[in-house]
């Protein structure tokens, strides 16, 4: 018998998506009307998986929400409804989830992104399943398949280290960089940066049918090279273009399909992966 342990989070996700068109970006993009795109994306928020139980729930709250809309910033696309599906056990503390509620509230606010539904159920522990509904000007949305050869790579903000530093509850969704991104018109690909820069990039190599060369002098980074390139949460955005901009250079896009270099020397693949742990 071969179980999702066996596979890894990243092949199982292939092989049981190889027929969906649809499939592959951090967003699903949809024909809406003749002005905009649809736009809509989904994530779990598991106890022990992307929390702890100690974890305050405004944190879990803002976690929830903000890795939807990061979602959202990584497409360039505005964020309009969630629903939010929670999971809770019979012994769930209420206060807790009012308080992540409350939470939810503040974010609108921000971010106009408002809940306008979801479920309850029982469950073994706390799970949010966020929801999101949005919409990008009409093939406008940013892919993760338009990097060629010669383009810049660049990095939002500083990478590696975001459990210790618990930047992983506390992060900017970069919606209003991600808009400004897209209205230059030069940005050929982006995503977010939840897997590491090592595994993320390698995503944007593989849709696009490039290469890259990383310089390690470049990389902001929190800790050390090794949390830079490994550690993920960061939800920083990570996107390629010809143009330059005023955020950290990481590396230039090559000619050599799928090959990962830094320094020169290949890059070694190893990543957080869902069942693998
Ligand atoms: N269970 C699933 N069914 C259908 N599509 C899925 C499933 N899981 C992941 N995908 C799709 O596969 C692609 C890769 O997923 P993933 O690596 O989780 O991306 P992300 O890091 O942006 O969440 C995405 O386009 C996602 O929508
Ligand atoms: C409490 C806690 N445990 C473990 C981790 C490590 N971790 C959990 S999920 C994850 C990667 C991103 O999660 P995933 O569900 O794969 O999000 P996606 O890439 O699909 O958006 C990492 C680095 C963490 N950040 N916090
Ligand atoms: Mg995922």
């Amino acid at each position: 018998m071969k179980t999702l342990k066996d596979m890894g989070e990243h092949n199982a996700i292939a092989a049981l998506t190889a027929n969906l068109k649809a499939v592959g970006d951090d967003c699903a993009v949809l024909p809406l009307d003749d002005q905009y795109d649809l736009i809509l994306t989904s994530d779990p928020l598991i106890e022990n998986v992307h929390f702890f139980s100690e974890t305050p729930p405004e944190r879990i709250g803002h976690k929830a929400v903000c890795r939807v809309l990061s979602d959202f910033a990584a497409m360039g696309a505005e964020p309009q409804y969630l629903v939010v599906n929670v999971v809770a056990s019979p012994a769930q503390d209420f206060q807790t989830l009012e308080r992540i509620y409350a939470e939810f509230s503040s974010l609108w606010e921000i971010y106009g992104a408002e809940v306008v539904g979801g479920d309850l159920a029982q469950g073994p522990v706390l799970e949010l399943h966020v929801f999101g509904v949005g919409r990008v000007p009409k093939g406008k949305a940013l892919l993760r398949s338009g990097a060629k050869s010669g383009d810049h790579i660049y990095v939002t903000g500083p990478l590696g280290c975001s459990q210790q530093t618990g930047k992983q509850f506390r992060f900017e969704p970069r919606l209003e960089w991600a808009k400004e991104l897209r209205e230059s018109g030069t940005v050929t690909a982006m995503m977010d940066v939840s897997d590491g820069l090592a595994t993320d990039l390698r995503h944007i190599l593989k849709a696009s049918g490039v290469g890259a060369e990383l310089d390690s002098s470049e990389i902001p980074r929190v800790g050390t090279l090794e949390e830079a390139l490994y550690d993920g949460e960061d939800f920083e955005l990570l996107f390629t273009s010809p143009a330059e901009f005023d955020f950290p250079k990481v590396g230039t896009i090559t000619g050599n399909t799928e090959e990962l270099l830094l320094d020169g020397n290949p890059l070694k693949a190893k990543a957080f992966e869902h069942f693998r742990k």
